[in-house]
Formats: structure tokens, C-alpha cells, sequence
């Protein structure tokens, strides 16, 4: 099938208000397609179950299923141009978003945060904000996913949409869990820097405890599930138009202890994208972010699926991503605070990530 006749099932299958996800693995030439073949909203009861699953942040919310059972599902190459140069292009670029209320706003969030690593045991808290852009005449969901597959080859690069919940695109550096048979990896991303060529790389100490942070808290944790755990250095992983440190951390699982529930239990939220000790940091974020982080820094991907070789399970966090309502985009962006961080500094960090987003909206 060519890709200019999936587009046009994807299309479709949005006039006929049936949930759908497209998306491509990072470095992948195929485009992965579901097509739900009813608009019942599945929500996840245990983690045995097999399809495209979408996970909110709360874990004391339910996570949704695209059961592979009731989807037809397909693959096809994506070409080297995805997007021709003289296609029309459909959205009408007007949008605002009222950048001075949402400056003083996260940057007096940052100060409480501080104020909370400096009073109690938090040692880390990771907080986030919204940025809505209004006054769009017109989005064109599947067209900016098709520059997002052009601009970040690296990144799991998604398009998903239920009509009971609503319409979501990303591309996220990072990835909470790859599963195959007995084989697990996982990674440790943190900290943030713009990228500038020519510029040689340094890593100051606040960033460089940040990640550590995440790299010891997954090794202690999988320690009491799984076997034979590495690690690799830690190194420096490009995202668009920014850098982060990762380390990549593979280990063996072991039959009955390291079922796929408890090990997203203890990885989901990492201190990535919530913070340490987690329970304290969680309550902080739920009591003083402010709004709802929804389905941002959940985490979405194939659960279980079943081929003739292998079980699989391919699972990424949900970062750089936004929700488009309409003709409004609301963009989802945070980022770890330590007792060292400078409140100012922080806002500017989410700034740097809103434009992963804005690069294919404007
Ligand atoms: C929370 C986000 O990103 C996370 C936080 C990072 C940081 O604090 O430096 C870096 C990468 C991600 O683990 C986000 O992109 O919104």
C-alpha cells in the first residue's frame, strides 16, 4: 500500500469518529497503523492484556486499550520525502499563547518546589506546566505528525485519537520499557541543554546528580525483579534541538517475579518525570502543579504483542507531546528541580522543549 493512500485511511477513519494510533519507533522506516474497528473506550484491567495501550500519569487512573483482537493493524514504509515541498499546507498560522502569565506562574511553582527540597526529604521534584496556543483558523493533525516523522528521526513519533478522549501527537526521546521474552531494557534520561553545533558539551553537577539520581533509582528498583542487570555509560542524547544525558540499562527477567505489571509499577513514573522519593514527589506535583497532566509523562506503546517468534512489549514515555482540542494546541512541558536549580532557569528549559512542538505547528 502506498503511504499517501494510509494517510487517506487515516482520514477516514477520523470522519467516522473510530480511535486510531500511528505512529514510527525511533530510527524506524515503517509507519505502524491501528485502525479500531469500534469506538468502545477499553480500559486496562491488568497488564496481560495485548494491544496499543495509552497510560495516564495518574496511576490512580486508568490506562486505554486498543486491543490488537479489535483493530486492523498494518505497516508500510515511509518514503524518504514524507512530506512533497509544494503540498498544501493546512493550518493557518495565527496562534497565541499568553507567555507572561505562564512565566510567573511556573517560576513561582519552581520556588515552592525548592522551598520543599530544602524543608523536607524530597530530593527531587519533576513540574510541568501547560502552554495553550488559540486562534488557530484551522490544524491539520496528520500533517504536522508527517513533519514530525521529517524533523525528529530519533524520537517514537505518535498520532493517537479516541473520540471519547481526545486527540494527542508526540515525539519523545525517551523509553520507559522494551520487553522481548526474557529480555528487558530501559533507559535513564535527564537532564536538559540546548543543543548549538560547534558547541563542545559540558554537563554541570546539578544535571549530572539529576540523572544519576534516575540511573540509581531504576537499578535498585529491578534489582528485587530481574537478573543480570548492565548498565552502560552515561552519555549525551540529542532531541531535537536539545541534549540530555542517558544511560541504558538492560537486565534478564525472571519467570513469576518479573511479571510486566510489577515492572511497570515500579518504573512508572520514573524520577524522569516525577521525582524521589516518588511518593512525596507525586503528592507534591498532584497538590501544587495546578492542572492535569492528563496523558502527559504516561506512557503509551505496544503491549504484548504476539508474533510467531516472540512476545514483545515496546513502551515510551510520553514527552514533547501535545493535545489538540479543536483549534487549539495545549502543549505539555516540565523538568526535574534539585536543591541546586535557579527557578529562571527552569522556565526557560520548558521554553526550549515547547519548540520541539512549535516547529511543527508554526
Ligand atoms: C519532563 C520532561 O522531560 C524529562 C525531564 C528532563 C529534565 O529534567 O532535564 C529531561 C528529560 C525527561 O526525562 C519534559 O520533556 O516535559
Amino acid at each position: 500500500m502506498r503511504i499517501e493512500n494510509v494517510y487517506a485511511k487515516i482520514r477516514e477513519q477520523k470522519e467516522k469518529q473510530l480511535p486510531f494510533v500511528i505512529y514510527r519507533k525511533p530510527d524506524a522506516t515503517q509507519l505502524e497503523v491501528l485502525l479500531q474497528n469500534n469506538n468502545t473506550l477499553y480500559e486496562i484491567e491488568d497488564y496481560s492484556s495485548s494491544g496499543f495501550v495509552f497510560a495516564p500519569f495518574d496511576t490512580s487512573k486508568k490506562a486505554i486499550l486498543s486491543p490488537f483482537a479489535h483493530s486492523n493493524r498494518f505497516r508500510v514504509s515511509i518514503p524518504n520525502k514524507n512530506i512533497e515541498k509544494n503540498e498544501e499546507f493546512l493550518a493557518e498560522i495565527s496562534g497565541l499563547s499568553d507567555t507572561t502569565n505562564n512565566q510567573v506562574n511556573h517560576i513561582r511553582l519552581v520556588e515552592k518546589g525548592i522551598k520543599a527540597i530544602a524543608l523536607n526529604d524530597l530530593r527531587k521534584v519533576v513540574l510541568s506546566r501547560q502552554e495553550k496556543i488559540s486562534g488557530f483558523t484551522s490544524l491539520d493533525s496528520l500533517h504536522m505528525f508527517r513533519k514530525l516523522i521529517d524533523n525528529y528521526s530519533k524520537a517514537f513519533v505518535y498520532y493517537w485519537y479516541h473520540p471519547k478522549v481526545g486527540t494527542w501527537l508526540g515525539a519523545t526521546p525517551e523509553t520507559l520499557l522494551e520487553i522481548k521474552d526474557d529480555q528487558f531494557s530501559t533507559m535513564a534520561l535527564a537532564g536538559t541543554q540546548p543543543y548549538k553545533i560547534d558547541n563542545p558539551i559540558e554537563w554541570e553537577s546539578k544535571e549530572l546528580e539529576e540523572q544519576e539520581m534516575v540511573t540509581k533509582f531504576i537499578l535498585d528498583e529491578l534489582s528485587q525483579i530481574a537478573n543480570d542487570i548492565v548498565s552502560s555509560k552515561t552519555y549525551t542524547h540529542r532531541a531535537g534541538t536539545l541534549l540530555h544525558l542517558r544511560t541504558d540499562i538492560k537486565a534478564r527477567l525472571v519467570a513469576g517475579k518479573s511479571r510486566i505489571e510489577n515492572i511497570i509499577n515500579i518504573l512508572h513514573p520514573t524520577p524522569a518525570v516525577c521525582g524521589l522519593p516518588k511518593e512525596k514527589a507525586r503528592s507534591f506535583i498532584l497538590q501544587h502543579e495546578g492542572y492535569d497532566r492528563k496523558f502527559y509523562t504516561g506512557f503509551l506503546g505496544e503491549l504484548n504483542l504476539e508474533t510467531q517468534e516472540q512476545v514483545a512489549s515496546n513502551l515510551f514515555v510520553n514527552l514533547r507531546c501535545m493535545e489538540i482540542v479543536r483549534d487549539k494546541a495545549i502543549l505539555y512541558v516540565g523538568g526535574g528541580i534539585t536543591k541546586d536549580s535557579v527557578p529562571e532557569k527552569e522556565w526557560r528549559e520548558t521554553v526550549n522543549k515547547t519548540e520541539t512542538m512549535k516547529k511543527v505547528l508554526f
